[in-house]
């Protein structure tokens, strides 16, 4: 049976949702809001068309470069961070500051939201002094964290409760491409939210996905991590035998770089993993959560993802190494340790 014919007879018809999922590129949203505003289109201060004030909340990896991003394009933004010392930088720069999260919700049109994990996403839009409280008619929500969709949809359900609408908006792409303002958006939930919030969306990201109904865009981004986590995984054992077999690994870094599995990834961590460096771009313990996520998924529709779940004792291993709060790449640090123990024995 031929590749197309078995997928189409194993899978069920794809939703009516995600078959209309809308894909705008930044270069495409330049060109229809250029042409917009040679006729009726009003542009705010720094040049975003978004009439309103923009509240964040959560200022780590990402959250930061990317409300700093809304800053300097001239947008008027209120921030909050449970470490209230990471909110000065993004002061400086013009923003203005809440004590809460109901404070900066209640003060802003639309609020995004980048925070650690799905306990921490719901706790700050949900719990006392959440967002949620803040929230009234007229007002949106557009979670960017990286969550499952059973959070997601719970957080939506919380925050429609208010009468304001919800868009999960999960983020492709690490802290470079968050600095500068090149991320890739894969959203869900209230579409007419998603149209107001693109001008925001362009000044952060290069594309954005408009997928359907909320836990399309988790499950959209947890997929997409799960091939980067075993991607991971695949070259650090590649590095790791090189080496062993008496290659130079920055001479593979190279090859791969000029094939046919060249990747971003591969390049601008290769380097740095050979010297055994792993700053943070990607948190390990994200990666974690994602895989664990990424097999729940699976599970959830009775699908097998070995791989995944081989990558993720790995990262598990490398999280009780103390490795969470290296970059993800330091996954390579547990397979040196399993490759020790096994020549040990
Ligand atoms: N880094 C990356 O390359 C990418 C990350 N992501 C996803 O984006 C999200 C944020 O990632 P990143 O910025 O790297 O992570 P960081 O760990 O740098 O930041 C996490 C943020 O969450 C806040 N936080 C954590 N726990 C709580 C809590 N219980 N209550 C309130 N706030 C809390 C932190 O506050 P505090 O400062 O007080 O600790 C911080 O603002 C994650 O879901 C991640 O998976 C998505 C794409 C790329
Ligand atoms: O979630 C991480 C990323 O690089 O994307």
């Amino acid at each position: 049976m031929p590749a197309a014919a078995f997928f189409s007879a194993a899978l069920p018809p794809p939703s009516r949702t995600l078959s209309r999922r809308l894909v705008v590129s930044r270069a495409a949203a330049a060109a229809a809001s250029a042409s917009a505003s040679s006729s009726s289109g009003w542009q705010g201060g720094g040049g975003v068309e978004f009439q309103g004030k923009v509240g964040f909340l959560g200022l780590g990896i990402m959250g930061a470069p990317m409300a700093s991003n809304l800053i300097k394009a001239g947008c008027d933004v209120t921030v909050w961070n449970r470490t209230k010392s990471k909110c000065d930088p993004l002061l400086s720069l013009g923003a203005k500051y809440e004590p809460t999260p109901a404070q900066v919700a209640s003060s802003c049109d639309v609020t995004f939201a980048m925070l650690a994990d799905p306990q921490s996403a719901a706790e700050v839009a949900c719990g006392s002094s959440g967002a949620a409280e803040g929230l009234a008619p007229g007002k949106g929500y557009v979670d960017v964290s990286t969550v499952d969709g059973a959070t997601s949809k719970l957080i939506g359900e919380r925050i429609t409760s208010t009468g304001a609408s919800f868009l999960e908006a999960p983020v492709s792409g690490s802290k470079k491409p968050a600095e500068d303002g090149l991320l890739i958006f894969l959203t869900a939930g209230d579409e007419s939210l998603y149209k107001r919030v693109a001008p925001l969306l362009d000044v952060m990201g290069k594309s954005r996905f408009y997928l359907g109904d909320v836990g399309n865009g988790a499950a959209m981004k947890l997929v997409v991590n799960m091939v980067m986590g075993s991607m991971m995984v695949s070259f650090s054992e590649g590095l790791l035998l090189s080496e062993k077999v008496g290659l130079d690994p920055n001479t593979l870094v190279e090859v791969i770089s000029q094939g046919a599995i060249s990747a971003p990834m591969f390049s601008l961590k290769g380097p740095s993993m050979v010297k055994a460096a792993y700053p943070p771009a990607f948190p390990l313990k994200h990666q974690q959560k994602d895989l664990r996520l990424a097999l729940a998924l699976a599970e959830s529709v009775s699908q097998s993802i070995p791989t995944v779940a081989a990558a993720n004792e790995l990262y598990k291993a490398a999280k009780s190494l103390g490795l969470s709060d290296h970059d993800f790449s330091a996954v390579i640090e547990a397979l040196k340790a399993k490759v020790q123990s096994q020549s040990s024995q």
